[in-house]
């Protein structure tokens, strides 16, 4: 028998259509869920074969040979509901800043937004760590993604920014949040088709991903329905691909990622071998 596939997935919400029945689909593929930022980190030791990654650990990783798989991204064209900035004081006025521990690229997106809209660069910057809510945070203003980002009340905070909509407004282009990312030398078999063949299934089933995670993350299904089939986009074309190259850009005048990086995109088996 072939050597597993190791798959790495978000074990958010966001991601279930991705990796709908995978291993049926797929059966050599092997599953694991973390948070990104563990992803990102687990790719990059040679722990994953392919993992939906964290955009801007694409781009810190784009030299030692990443490979994009063309076509699929978790991403937004307008406000993503999960991404969210909780500040107890004007934007203009955050100083000391927290970050989810379990972001890479939001962690990014935040403080480029807030230099290009706000022209502030905060002074201190610290981890928000997993377990611990915005709630118990005495920074001046804490980043939160995923799941518990859609439950933290909006109440004590001055302002609440949902980071994708913000970026659209600054921008006018979609935002990616994360890619599904091939290791050098990768042989992913038959699971860049499987994985296509999740998403539509997945997509298609939005409806029972809703009835099954709704419960368990205390969200209404119409909630968790809308957030999977309207809120989310799982394409990654032309408008998205722009976005990234802004963001690219963006993070990049910070020091936040590399200057320059190219996209590139892994090929599917048939194409690759050809010749
Ligand atoms: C929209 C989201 O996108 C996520 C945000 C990521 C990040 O900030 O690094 C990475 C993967 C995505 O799952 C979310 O988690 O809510």
């Amino acid at each position: 028998m072939a050597s597993p596939v190791r798959v790495g997935a978000v074990s958010y919400l966001n991601a279930k259509p991705l990796y709908y029945r995978l291993e049926e689909f797929a059966p050599e593929a092997r599953l694991e869920m973390e948070v990104p930022s563990r992803l990102a980190e687990r790719l990059a030791a040679g722990e994953l074969d392919v993992a939906l990654i964290p955009s801007v650990e694409y781009l810190r990783g784009a030299s030692r040979g990443y490979e994009i798989l063309p076509g699929f991204a978790i991403g937004a064209r307008g406000p993503v509901r999960s991404v969210k900035l909780f500040s107890k004081v004007p934007a203009a006025a955050i100083d000391r800043l927290a970050l989810d521990a379990g972001s890479r690229t939001s962690q990014a997106l935040v403080q480029v937004w807030l230099e290009a809209r706000h022209g502030v660069r905060p002074s201190r910057i610290e981890p928000l760590p997993l377990g611990v809510s915005a709630l118990e945070s005495t920074a001046d203003a804490v980043l939160v993604i995923g799941d518990r980002a859609m439950k933290v009340p909006e109440g004590p905070f001055h302002e609440v920014v949902d980071l994708a909509a913000a970026w659209r407004e600054l921008t006018g282009l979609p935002f990616v949040f994360a890619l599904w990312v091939v290791r050098r030398g990768a042989d992913l078999g038959d699971v860049p088709e499987a994985l296509a063949r999740c998403r539509a299934e997945g997509l298609e089933h939005a409806d029972e991903l809703a009835r099954i995670h709704g419960p368990r993350l205390g969200l209404d299904f119409r909630t968790c329905y809308d957030y999977l089939t309207r809120v989310l986009s799982y394409d990654l074309g032309e408008p998205e691909l722009a976005g990234l190259r802004r963001f690219a850009a963006m993070a990049a005048r910070l020091g936040l990622a590399p200057e320059g990086v190219n996209l590139v995109f892994h090929r599917p088996r048939d194409l690759a071998t050809r010749r």
